[in-house]
């Protein structure tokens, strides 16, 4: 019998995190989430969830109001010294208008003072990475949404990630940029073999990208379900047509509205 391959590292261990926001909004109650190494996990639910709340809790952006929250084992601050790096891609690209796609690409290089030569190399292999190698000189406005996006991706994967995430990247753009996009992206997390977070509100991006997906209910915001894609990668358009994908559709798509049938309960409970 051949041995069983050992599991992926632990990348993020979420235990009993909570947040509640100086106003007094309880956006999280206590939630336990493990994402192991090489992991692409979706984080989908009703508006008002605490997606991007957990997102930013896992990047450093927000501090837990209580729990733990390690970074292959180790709190966020000191996650460079383990050797891993993060990356937050927000949904609009925020780029510098006045700079070239090159200069905007560069900017947190910049900012950590790597030298010059070095860094517009990196900037070099990540244009090309997001397929905008032709465009470094241009300015932001030249370029469509879906560009502009790559660009800000592209920003994202100079500093070389292994943690990526993404709080709802391609939620602005048209649907075929968007599917795009997402097949540009799981060729991306294959090939540099990155651990991604994602979220969306698109059952169907959930389908297509994820390992695994992690339904959330709102008021007070929590993990209800989880779900694991069990399809292969690469994953081609020919997928989204199959019946396997109608049927994670459809488990998520029935799971959805549970999570959204329990915020309106807990709504009406409040208001009661
Ligand atoms: N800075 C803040 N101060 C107070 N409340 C906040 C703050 N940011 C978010 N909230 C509240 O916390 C809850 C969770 O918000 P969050 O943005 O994390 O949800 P979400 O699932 O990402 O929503 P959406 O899908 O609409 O982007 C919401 O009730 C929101 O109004």
């Amino acid at each position: 019998m051949s041995p069983t391959p050992a599991e992926p590292p632990v990348a993020i261990d979420i235990r009993q995190v909570r947040k509640t926001y100086p106003n007094g909004t309880v956006a999280l109650q206590p939630v336990d989430l493990q994402v192991r190494e090489g992991e692409f996990v979706t984080l989908l639910g009703p508006s008002g969830c605490g997606k991007s709340t957990l997102l930013k809790m896992v990047a450093g952006l927000l501090e837990p109001t209580s729990g733990s929250l390690k970074l292959w084992g180790d709190d966020v601050a000191r996650l460079e010294a383990s050797g891993h790096r993060l990356s937050f891609v927000f949904q609009a690209p925020t780029l510098m208008p006045w700079a070239s796609v090159h200069t905007n690409v560069r900017l947190p290089l910049d900012l950590a003072r790597v030298p010059r030569a070095e860094a517009d190399a990196r900037v070099a292999d990540a244009l090309a990475l997001v397929g905008l190698s032709k465009f470094a000189k241009a300015l932001p406005r030249s370029l469509s949404g879906g560009m502009q996006m790559r660009v800000s991706i592209a920003r994202g994967l100079v500093v070389e990630p292994t943690l990526l995430l993404m709080d709802e990247p391609f939620g602005a753009l048209d649907e075929i940029t968007r599917h795009k996009l997402d097949a540009d992206l799981l060729e991306l997390w294959q090939k540099k073999n990155l651990t991604v977070v994602f979220v969306t509100h698109s059952i169907h991006e959930s389908v297509f990208l994820s390992s695994r997906v992690v339904m959330m209910a709102a008021r007070p915001g929590r993990i209800v379900e989880e779900f694991h894609i069990d399809e292969p990668y690469p994953r081609r358009p020919e997928f989204m047509v199959s019946t396997d994908f109608s049927h994670h559709a459809k488990r998520l798509q029935d799971s959805l509205h549970r999570a959204s049938r329990d915020t309106t309960e807990t709504n009406e409970e409040v208001r009661a």
